[in-house]
């Protein structure tokens, strides 16, 4: 029940003075859907008029409703105000008629309100508008005695003239006018029905509450507003004791399901983040990072304990937040890993959908043995042939790696004889098409990747496209990447076929060995006149681009044959990729591609120090970095002319900024006083002539601990520990220098240039017709001075003497001068581009100490651990260290 306070103005219709009339009654609340009822049904004056004849006796006399015209102003909603006039009106009605029949009030109401309106206008109004109250008063009494009835009805209707009939009938119990009214309702019914099919709309509504009115209209405003919202908003719908007690149980149930879902999570994740631990610890440590790069088995075995618990990671289930954002974490982090130890082609993105495992053991070494026989068969009857042979492997896709350091063909290349050998010999239901690059292609295609393939594929010596690298091994594989297909194939150690194939890269016989392969230039067999004293070249360009074919190298006499010079003229050709870009090959297809792949392919082990800078820094945090440059292709681009090897102002920059946060020394093959000439930066160390000629820091122990090192005073009075362990070499190196200027002056483009320890000849201007004529001099002069010896360089043969000294004794020299030496947290990085920085890279190697990083364009094999491709790359490194060092400073 509330209180409404209703305010009318009523304006009288034919005397203009305003009445005010205000009343105030006590009533149950209105029930919502009551307001509807005014948007279906004209509120007109005939119902107000109908209003009217119920109105209560007033003192003031109210005029006609008819002669009204009336404005409400309600605190209430407007509409409701006749319903509401109504309800009071008939509930006084109501209990004029209760006191009359004294009847006790209460007990179960029943109000219906209709009003029937049918339309249209032209056809005649006709309106009936009906309230009914019933009032149940209970089981227990007799129902004639107690039942109440009240109808009031207001009937208009007519066309031109209106005819209006209002009854108001009040009943007890079974009023025999119920049966009278269900009769009356099916008469209207079929009335209705027979004025439908003539088209005479008639709307109908009608409202009817059944019980309390008060607790009705409660409840359903709960109902709509939770419906109408879902807010839940308002007070909730009240439950039984047992109703509340159950909804406690099911709520406390779902709550202890959910925890233990999460705990368990939780659990999962604690155990997988201590074999996380265990992984992290692992790979965090440099020995072992060392073993697992050089142990296939080793590798293979973590890589497969990352991808277990990446797994296993992966596998947990949670929703929550904490947990998500855990796996989340852990999973990057083992995705960095296994990216670190397994690496993935450079560009795509990490994902456990590409990582796929190998095929059980057996049926791999089923077909690696089958393809060793093949190798060995092939290679025997090559023996006794002097023609050439073709050999089968099995060709077999393996998705994840199982590399050992054997030598590898990689399948990229497509050439004209590798088409015309196939056709003839693919099996017809082969799915590799003609060419090699096909296969790789229909592995790019989705063909059948994870599977074997006992596909033959020919092996060709007349191909120069395989590149191989030696290995000691018994098996054959074959790897596939996610887009090319690699086959290493392991032969077996025996000297024989190690001879045949004259396996040992670099091998020039002479007392230096920098385990570089050799840089691609197109083999040639015969071009020299002497054997290929390494596998394979490959074309310019592509250094890895190579068909299925292994060279079967041929021992033939030749111009140089008496010499070691064999070897010297094979690693001349190979000793420089070309610095003009091949996009086309023989047939005048794009190679582009193909060189593209195949260096992706070798960054795989050679990974790029700017993709994973993070992880260089990741080990560099808590140590201090020491920085070894080399000058040429490192610092600046390989140039036609030596003297024209300018670094960009860029680059000094860069060098500059470097120096500032780390120590940095520059260590080249050019004299100390010419390589200072290009940096020209005060912040460095030098160390000329490969290393043997050292201006460092002056450290007393240093000095007095090797022979040749000495205190002196630099350009700029600044006092520096000279270090010239071949000092004695000079007169002789001056000697060398002139021989080799007089001899090779009749060769065009030929170069020499004098590094003080050590003499450069150049050959990257001389036609390569006559480059062994440039072998042929050198190798003229070194016979008489059995102290010296020959190393390669980029297009450029170097004399120096045959002390124990390189780039690598350099590092470790300016390491204990700069008090770096025997440090753990120092990191040493060295970055070089030419096969004398590999005595470099394999002492940071070696020695566990730090990272050689390789600047290098096209693939070669390396004692670095990552690689850079141009000097423009080495500047954005450097570039990153100092941002990395100056952020992490912050
Ligand atoms: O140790 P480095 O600093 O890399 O010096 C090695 C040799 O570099 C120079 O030669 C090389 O660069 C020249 C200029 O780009 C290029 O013309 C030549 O073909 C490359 O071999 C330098 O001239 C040599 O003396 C160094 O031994």
């Amino acid at each position: 029940m509330s209180w409404l306070r209703r305010i009318e103005l009523v304006e009288p219709y034919y005397s203009p003075p305003l009445l005010l009339r205000e009343t105030t009654s006590i009533f149950a609340p209105k029930a919502l859907p009551f307001p509807s009822f005014f948007e279906d049904v004209e509120v007109d004056y005939e119902l107000g008029y109908a209003l009217d004849l119920f109105s209560p006796p007033s003192p003031i006399k109210t005029p006609s409703l008819l002669s009204y015209k009336l404005i409400q102003r309600v605190e209430r909603l407007g509409s409701e105000i006749l319903l509401q006039s109504l309800s009071d009106r008939v509930s006084e009605l109501e209990s004029r008629f209760d006191r009359l029949a004294k009847v006790k009030s209460g007990g179960d109401r029943k109000y219906t309100w209709t009003a029937e309106i049918k339309g249209p206008e032209k056809h005649g109004l006709e309106r009936k508008y009906k309230w009914t109250t019933e009032i149940k008063e209970g089981k227990h009494k007799k129902k004639a005695e107690t039942d109440k009835k009240y109808r009031w009805t207001a009937e208009i209707e007519g066309k031109g003239e209106i005819s209006r009939k209002y009854t108001f009938t009040a009943s007890n119990g079974d009023d025999a006018s119920d049966s009278s009214e269900t009769k009356e309702k099916e008469k209207k019914k079929k009335k209705d029905k027979k004025e439908k099919k003539e088209g005479r709309d008639t709307r109908l509504v009608e409202i009817e509450e059944l019980v309390d009115h008060g607790a009705v209209v409660l409840r359903q405003a709960f109902a709509k507003r939770t419906g109408a919202s879902g807010k839940a908003k308002g007070k909730r719908k009240e439950l039984s004791p047992q109703d509340a007690a159950m909804m406690i149980q099911m709520t406390f149930r779902a709550y202890l399901i959910r925890r233990s879902q999460a705990l368990r999570a939780l659990r999962d994740l604690a155990v997988a983040k201590s074999k996380l631990k265990e992984i992290r610890a692992l790979f965090n440590n440099f020995s072992y990072r060392r073993r697992v790069a050089h142990d296939a088995a080793e590798r293979q075995g973590f890589t497969e304990r990352i991808i277990v618990l990446l797994l296993t990671v992966d596998a947990i289930e949670g929703a929550d937040v904490m947990v998500r954002a855990a796996k989340r974490s852990m999973v990057d982090e083992l995705e960095a890993m296994l990216d670190a130890v397994d690496p993935q082609p450079a560009g795509k993105s990490l994902s456990m959908r590409r990582r796929t495992f190998d095929m059980p053991d057996g049926v791999i070494q089923r077909e690696i043995a089958e393809g060793v026989a093949q190798v060995v068969q092939m290679l025997e009857r090559e023996e006794n042939s002097s023609n050439t042979f073709e050999a089968c492997l099995p060709v077999i896709s393996l998705s994840a790696p199982r590399e050992t350091n054997l030598f590898w063909v990689l399948l990229l290349s497509t050439r004209q004889t590798d088409r015309q050998t196939h056709r003839h010999r693919r099996p017809p239901t082969c799915p590799l098409k003609a060419t090699t690059r096909s296969i790789h292609l229909q592995h790019l295609r989705g063909g059948p990747r994870y599977t074997t393939w006992p596909r033959q594929l020919r092996l060709d010596h007349k191909c120069p496209h395989a590149l191989c690298h030696e290995t000691p091994a018994v098996s054959a594989s074959a790897r596939h990447f996610e887009d090319c297909l690699a086959f290493r194939i392991e032969i077996p150690q025996i000297g024989k076929l190690r001879r045949e194939l004259n396996l040992d890269p670099m091998d020039l016989k002479s007392n230096h060995a920098a385990p570089v392969l050799t840089d691609p230039t197109p083999l040639s067999k015969s071009r020299l006149g002497v054997h290929s004293s390494r596998l394979p070249y490959s074309p310019p360009g592509a250094a890895f681009s190579a068909g299925l074919y292994l060279t079967i190298p041929r021992r033939k006499a030749g111009l140089l044959d008496d010499v070691r010079s064999n070897s010297w003229l094979d690693a001349m050709k190979s000793s420089s990729p070309p610095h003009r870009k091949i996009t086309k090959d023989v047939n005048n297809e794009p190679v582009a591609n193909e060189a593209d792949i195949a260096y992706h392919t070798w960054m795989v082990k050679y990974p790029s120090a700017l993709t994973y800078f993070e992880q260089i820094t990741n080990y560099a945090k808590g140590k201090r970095i020491a920085l070894f440059l080399d000058y040429d292709g490192t610092l600046s681009p390989i140039v036609d002319n030596p003297d024209c090897a300018f670094m960009s102002d860029a680059m000094r920059a860069a060098v500059k900024r470097v120096a500032k946060h780390f120590p940095t020394a520059i260590i080249s093959g050019r004299s100390h006083d010419k390589v200072y000439e290009f940096v020209g930066l005060k912040e460095l160390y030098y160390a000329g002539s490969h290393g043997m000629d050292i201006m460092g820091p002056v450290r007393q122990s240093t000095a007095d601990d090797h022979r040749n090192g000495f205190t002196t005073t630099d350009k700029q009075g600044k006092d520096v520990n000279l270090f010239q362990p071949a000092a004695e070499f000079l007169p002789m190196i001056g000697e060398v220098y002139e021989s080799l200027v007089d001899s090779t002056k009749d060769i065009e483009g030929a170069k020499v240039e004098n590094n003080k320890f050590c003499v450069s000849v150049h050959y990257r201007n001389v036609d390569e017709k006559s480059w062994p004529a440039v072998a042929q001099c050198v190798h003229d002069i070194l016979k008489d001075y059995p102290r010296l010896r020959l190393t390669h360089g980029r297009k450029v043969l170097e004399v120096r003497p045959t002390i124990n000294w390189d780039k690598g004794k350099a590092v470790t020299f300016l390491l204990e001068s700069l008090g770096l030496s025997d440090c753990e947290d120092v990191l040493p990085i060295y970055i070089g581009d030419d096969r004398t920085d590999e005595d470099a890279f394999k002492v940071l190697r070696e020695g566990n100490r730090g990272y050689g990083i390789l600047v290098s364009a096209v693939p070669k094999e390396s004692n670095a651990f990552y690689s850079l491709r141009e000097p423009s790359e080495v500047m954005e490194f450097l570039k990153s260290l100092v941002m990395w060092r100056k952020s992490s400073a912050l």
